[in-house]
């Protein structure tokens, strides 16, 4: 079975507080993108994995192998299962390469022996694989509360192209965090974000964009901040870093400035790709 796993992007982040237990109290409005890793989780002789890309770790830090851990413990699974991931999200980017593979593999299990559990509580559960996996389990525009685990479905009305820029450095989640400074940070209001996508007020989605880490991320990869001004200055209506980052989108609906910049960004060497909202 293949699933889908599809990238994310944040298009309001707000960091509340930070709690006791060192996470961070999160208001967000998430979005999935066409931009997809490949999962294929199958039947199998005992439990195995594979990947097209070298250099990601396929032990107990992946998250498709909690994945797959974590269902077969809480749904007494003794059935084996082959997972290879074709990765095409790049890591360390904001994006949610990681927790979305996580999700298609619980999807693809739940699939593979229709086990008929209700996605809520599948999207409960896999927060104990990652912050954002509860979101990438529903896979659909949504209103994400909590440290990631309270996920509400919105509609989206609004049409337009975004286009990933990211650089070559990456930016480490948990530095981010650690980083803010709540004194001056910036605190945006996903409710206006969330109007603006029910009502198809396009000016005033670009308008509230905003992303409580893009203070720290600008500090640990000061390029962030440059890609950002320049896309800005290229005419795109909004343009933010997604998630802790290294990735900033830009969003429009003229597709000419859409294909001009992706070959801007691509002859200067960063990882760029067109893509949409899906839902
Ligand atoms: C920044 C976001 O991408 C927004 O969508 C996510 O909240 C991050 O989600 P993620 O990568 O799945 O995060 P995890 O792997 O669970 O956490 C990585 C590290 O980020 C910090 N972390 C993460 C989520 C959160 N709500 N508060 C935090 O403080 C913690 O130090 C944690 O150890
Ligand atoms: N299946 C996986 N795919 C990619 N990275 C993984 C995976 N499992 C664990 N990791 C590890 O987790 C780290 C963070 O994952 P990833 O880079 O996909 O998330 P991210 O881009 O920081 O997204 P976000 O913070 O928005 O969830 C990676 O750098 C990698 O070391």
């Amino acid at each position: 079975m293949k699933i889908e796993a599809h990238a994310k992007v944040n298009l309001s982040l707000n960091v509340v507080r930070k709690r006791d237990d060192g996470y961070h109290e999160l208001e967000m409005i998430m979005v999935p993108l066409t931009l997809h890793d490949d999962v294929t989780v199958e039947l199998s002789e005992q439990d195995s994995y594979s990947c097209n890309i070298e250099g990601l770790a396929i032990d107990e830090s992946n998250t498709v192998v909690k994945a797959v851990k974590l269902m077969k413990d809480t749904y007494g699974i003794k059935e084996h299962f082959h997972v290879h991931m074709e990765k095409h999200i790049p890591m360390q980017a904001g994006l949610a390469g990681g927790s979305a593979d996580g999700a298609a593999v619980m999807k693809g299990i739940h699939a593979l022996l229709d086990l008929k559990v209700p996605i809520s509580e599948l999207s409960m559960l896999s927060k104990q694989v990652g912050a954002d996996v509860p979101f990438c389990v529903y896979d659909t525009p949504a209103v994400v509360k909590g440290i990631g685990e309270d996920v509400t479905p919105i509609n989206c009305q609004l049409d337009f192209e975004i286009l990933l820029v990211k650089p070559q450095e990456g930016v480490p989640t948990g530095k981010a965090f650690s980083m803010i400074d709540f004194q001056t940070c910036e605190h945006p209001d996903y409710r206006k974000v969330q109007h603006a996508m029910e009502t198809g007020d396009y000016k005033a989605f670009c308008e509230s964009l905003g992303n409580t880490l893009e203070q720290p991320a600008f500090q640990i990869v000061p390029l962030i901040k440059d890609i950002k001004q320049e896309l800005l200055g290229m005419g795109f209506d909004g343009v933010l870093m997604s998630g802790s980052g290294s990735t900033v989108f830009a969003i429009s609906k003229n597709h000419a400035l859409i294909e001009e910049a992706y070959h801007k960004y691509d002859k200067e060497g960063y990882f760029v790709y067109k893509t949409k909202i899906i839902g």
